[in-house]
């Protein structure tokens, strides 16, 4: 699985590369450089090429490219926008080998005259907000319509945050070095960068980070036993729904079985019987309404949850009166059952910080960024800025595993290892679309996947079935509906292409 990094974290690794291990700077720049190269030919119209330079060391790979688009025959322009006061050695060095090799430098130049830009102004060195003669300069080059080829990162995207740093190129293609930069991950930053490749120069050694959820992910699958019947696949309880709530306990209750669970219950008030059973017959019902009393509804609780494997609460679930005892009673009659807690129960976990520290490992919490701000007590600004800190510090009060929803959802399991999905997209913001992650969720648990892999895995499949009906529907108009019929068909093309691996002992996907 790729590692992302942050800009301090690949300078490290630079360093480390350099000093300890001994390969020289300018080596690493090289690959990189012929790296960009190979990209450019494969991908852009080299008629007439502009290379804009800072004066760091992207400015330095910037000149490599130019000097080497120079040596293959091509037409190009080197335009340093850096100050040469500021030149890093290893600029110093490229600057007098373009200069040597005669490389075409412009002062001045019409960027619309190009046919494609490279831009290598500004890489994991940005250290403050574009102002003046760059912020022109970039403004510029995105108002001149030519396709950019972005050296490492766009410049004026911070590369740990993903921030726009005052402004920043919007790139056709970024090729990026050794380690995917976890702010072209992030939004906006994902946008500008366009599509991203990552080159290996020679940079290792990245142990700690956070993992890219992406296709490697497919493995993950829990293997169905072909001889199993519905207990083998587990049963979910659902605890959803309120009155004049019934939608929500349908999408997290069929995307539990659409996951693969065997058998779902669903828990929820009265009112919801009829519908319920008519949308949804392959579920069973329990019911309760909100005058029961106290130990009636324990006792239907129990029940329940004794016939349960994995428990899910909170979808449509209300913060009433009612909820809250429901919430209290599933963390003390547990025992040692998985529980997803979603929605409503995160409200109400958020006002019952007591109830918190009852949580363990085996609990997954699904908060979306207004959830997780009421569970963390920060703003959602905090959220979006330092977001570790705040999962961080959420662990610390509610020691589970927790899937922190948004459009770069991340994931912190409750041994501190962070994933970032990366599947899915702006058509998955409709209603109803996290009760399919919470059924999912559970659907999997239910199959016998530890928390620390499930919500992961929850994560990244919920995106390919968002991308699946992005692609039916059109992300404008698709329906919670539509990502589970998008769940359906993608579920079922990953246990073809497991089972097509095992036939013939490939084990490339892509295929
Ligand atoms: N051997 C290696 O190490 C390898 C490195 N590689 C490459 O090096 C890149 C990192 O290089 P880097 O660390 O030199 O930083 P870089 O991104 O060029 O920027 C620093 C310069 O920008 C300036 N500056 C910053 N912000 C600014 C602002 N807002 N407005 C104006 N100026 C601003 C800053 O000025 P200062 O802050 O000092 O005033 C300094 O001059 C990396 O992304 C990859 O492309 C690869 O070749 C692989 C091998
Ligand atoms: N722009 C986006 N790109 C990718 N995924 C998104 C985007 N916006 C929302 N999502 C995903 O859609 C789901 C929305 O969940 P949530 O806000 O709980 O919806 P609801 O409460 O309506 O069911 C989350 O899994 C979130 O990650
Ligand atoms: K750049």
């Amino acid at each position: 699985m790729q590692i992302l990094v942050t800009g301090e974290q690949m300078k490290q690794l630079d360093q480390a590369t350099i000093q300890t291990m001994g390969i020289p700077s300018l080596v690493l720049m090289e690959r990189a450089a012929l790296a960009v190269f190979d990209c450019l030919r494969q991908h852009f119209s080299l008629k007439k090429t502009l290379v804009v330079c800072g004066s760091g060391n992207n400015g330095a790979d910037g000149m490599a490219v130019a000097r080497l688009l120079h040596l293959a025959g091509y037409s190009v322009d080197l335009y340093l926008a850096g100050n040469p006061a500021s030149f890093t050695e290893e600029m110093k060095i490229q600057w007098q080998a373009a200069k040597n090799y005669q490389v075409s430098i412009v002062n001045n130049c019409r960027f619309s005259e190009y046919t494609t830009i490279v831009d290598a102004l500004f890489g994991v060195g940005l250290s403050r907000e574009l102002s003046g003669k760059y912020q022109t300069l970039v403004d510029a080059i995105n108002a001149s319509g030519v396709p950019v080829l972005a050296v490492d990162i766009p410049s004026g995207i911070h590369a740990g945050t993903g921030q726009v740093m005052g402004t920043a190129v919007r790139a056709a293609e970024t090729v990026t070095f050794a380690y995917r930069k976890l702010g072209i991950s992030l939004y906006p930053g994902t946008v500008y960068a366009g599509n991203v490749q990552v080159k290996d120069v020679g940079i290792y050694g990245a142990s700690k980070g956070i993992y890219a959820l992406d296709k490697e992910a497919i493995s993950w699958l829990p293997a169905r036993d072909p001889g199993g019947n519905k207990g083998t696949f587990g049963k979910v309880l659902l605890i959803a729904g309120s009155r004049n709530m019934s939608g929500a306990a349908y999408f997290s209750s069929k995307a539990a079985l659409v996951s693969g669970a065997g058998m779902v219950r669903i828990l929820t008030d009265e009112s919801n019987r009829t519908i319920l059973q008519q949308q949804f017959p392959e579920a069973m019902l329990s019911v309760y309404d909100s005058s029961m009393q106290h130990e009636k509804l324990a006792d239907v609780l129990k029940k329940a949850m004794h016939w349960a494997d994995v428990i899910a609460i909170g979808p449509g679930l209300s913060t009433s009166k009612t909820a809250e005892d429901l919430l209290q009673m599933v963390l003390t009659f547990r025992q040692s059952k998985p529980i997803v807690m979603d929605a409503d129960a995160l409200n109400l976990l958020a006002k019952r910080k007591d109830l918190q520290s009852q949580c363990d490992a085996s609990c997954i919490l699904t908060p979306h960024m207004g959830e997780m701000s009421r569970l963390a007590d920060c703003t959602i600004g905090d959220l979006k800025a330092h977001p570790q800190e705040a999962m961080e510090t959420l662990y610390r009060q509610c020691p589970c595993t927790l899937i922190m929803k948004d459009a770069r959802t991340w994931i912190r399991t409750a041994d501190g290892v962070y994933y970032l999905n990366l599947t899915g997209n702006h058509g998955m913001a409709t209603a109803g679309s996290g009760d399919v992650l919470c059924g999912i969720t559970a659907g999997l648990l239910a199959q016998g996947m530890r928390s620390s892999q499930a919500a992961p895995f929850a994560a990244w499949l919920h995106g390919i079935a968002g991308d699946h009906a992005a692609q039916e529907k059109g992300a404008r108009s698709m329906t919670a509906s539509d990502i589970l019929s998008g769940l359906c068909v993608q579920l079922q093309m990953l246990d073809r292409k497991i089972a097509r691996k095992e036939d013939t002992g490939e084990n490339n996907y892509e295929k």
